[in-house]
């Protein structure tokens, strides 16, 4: 049974608000503040002045239209999605609804050759085009992660752009076509409504994502903790870029992977978005920098590798929330901020159990590490746990715990104190 988003469009209201603006061509120093703060308090902000030639932009979008006007049954040809491919309705294995259309591929163009011949009657024009916006896209996703890394006074200002520029990135591309309200099928089980859901609500459980539409509206996100939604005007012109839920692990939840989505309910034109989802290899680890922990910000989530973390988003609803299940300390007890004096006895017990708890995850973590791990073994020389993963590496088959941000001296982290 196929059961619609639990997403319930009339919960929350609209509300205009603006959004920042970030001039690339400003000063780097200036700019890296800017963008940290967009982060904080968005998670979310537009790019102008931003290098990528409109050329690029415009061949792609020529190819995304060519492809969806073509009747529904040559188009299924490159389908279903799963998860790349052509997809129509269906989001995602679990039930989630939108009236759109879309292809999701992945970066590696080895896989963007194969998926091609199904796409186009010209697969390797469309190959090159491809491959030619995911190049200029990802540098300038690279440019904003640096400038994020130096404004949180990261030592090493690739320790983001490194993850997703590595050859064996999982990012991916996906573009997304909402019909016109006049094509809207009619015997469509959606329901009819003024908010129309395009895509249902959720965040991005990459890195980040630089996202591109053209002039027609509907792109919506939702800011203060839930409270209201924010309309995005389309600029085809300009990129978003929305910081995603990998991100906020490794910032220790600094930066937000703000909730989106997309109503297509007004319009007369169909959208077409495109958007570039920066995600690290499969065998990466991701875990809060140690730069983004300390005493008074203990680490929010334990280390886990992207591929364990994709495992959990496929296997959940698209508004579901992924990240809180990594948490250390689940809601409620690291919020209260509250102090519980035990018996220095009791203190060291608590603190065993914690220790073997954190170790038994991380293991289970180890455990589940997908098929690139498989390869990184068959190529022990080849070790693409990067820089991060030198925190929380499964090179010596042991996690180290010192990663957790507890560090030696890190006990203290914990929501109690011994009686001296
Ligand atoms: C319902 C789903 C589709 C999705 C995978 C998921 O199980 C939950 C997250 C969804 C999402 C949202 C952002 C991106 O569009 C996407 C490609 C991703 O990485 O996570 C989609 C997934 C998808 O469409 O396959
Ligand atoms: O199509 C859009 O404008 C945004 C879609 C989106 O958020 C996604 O594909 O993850
Ligand atoms: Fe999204």
């Amino acid at each position: 049974m196929v059961v619609p988003s639990p997403t319930s469009m009339r919960s929350r209201k609209t509300k205009a608000v603006g959004i920042p603006v970030i001039d690339l061509s400003l000063d780097r120093s200036i700019l890296s503040e800017l963008v940290v703060q967009a982060c904080e308090d968005y998670g979310f902000f537009k790019v102008v002045n931003h290098g990528v030639p409109m050329e690029v932009v415009s061949k792609l979008e020529n190819q995304g239209t060519e492809f969806f006007s073509k009747p529904a049954a040559e188009k299924k040809k490159a389908g279903p999605a799963t998860p790349f491919g052509y997809g129509c309705k269906n989001i995602g294995q679990n039930g989630d609804m939108g009236e759109l259309e879309y292809l999701l591929l992945h970066t590696n163009p080895l896989s963007i050759a194969e998926r091609s011949t199904t796409i186009s009657d010209d697969p390797q024009q469309f190959s090159g085009i491809v491959n030619g916006y995911i190049t200029e896209v990802r540098a300038l996703a690279c440019e904003v992660l640096d400038l994020m890394a130096q404004g949180l006074w990261i030592g090493d200002r690739t320790v983001f752009s490194r993850l997703i520029r590595d050859v064996d990135s999982d990012s991916l591309i996906r573009l997304n076509h909402y019909p016109s309200i006049k094509d809207w099928d009619p015997s469509s089980k959606l329901t009819r409504t003024d908010d129309q859901i395009g895509f249902g609500e959720h965040s991005d459980p990459q890195i980040l994502t630089i996202l591109r539409s053209n002039d027609v509206d509907g792109f919506q996100i939702c800011l203060h903790d839930d409270r209201f939604w924010v309309p995005v005007p389309p600029d085809p012109t300009q990129f978003y870029v929305i910081v995603g839920d990998a991100l906020q692990a490794l910032t220790n939840g600094r930066f937000v992977s703000v909730r989106h989505r997309v109503v297509a309910n007004s319009s007369v034109k169909p959208r077409m978005s495109m958007m570039f989802f920066g995600a690290p290899p499969l065998n990466a680890w991701i875990s809060p920098l140690p730069e983004m922990v300390s005493p008074q910000n203990p680490s929010l989530y334990r280390p886990f590798t992207w591929g364990e973390y994709k495992k959990v988003v496929y296997s959940l609803r698209l508004a579901n929330n992924r990240l809180d299940s990594f948490k250390l300390h689940p809601a409620g007890a690291g919020d209260q901020k509250s102090v519980t004096y035990v018996s220095r006895e009791m203190a060291s017990l608590v603190l065993l159990a914690e220790a073997l708890w954190i170790r038994r995850q991380s293991c289970d973590c180890l455990e589940n590490l997908s098929l690139s791990e498989e390869r990184a073994e068959k190529e022990p020389n080849k070790n693409s746990n990067h820089e991060l993963g030198k925190r929380g590496t499964a090179v010596d088959d042991k996690p180290q715990y010192d990663t957790f941000g507890l560090g030696k001296e890190g006990w203290n982290m914990a929501e109690f104190c011994w009686w001296p």
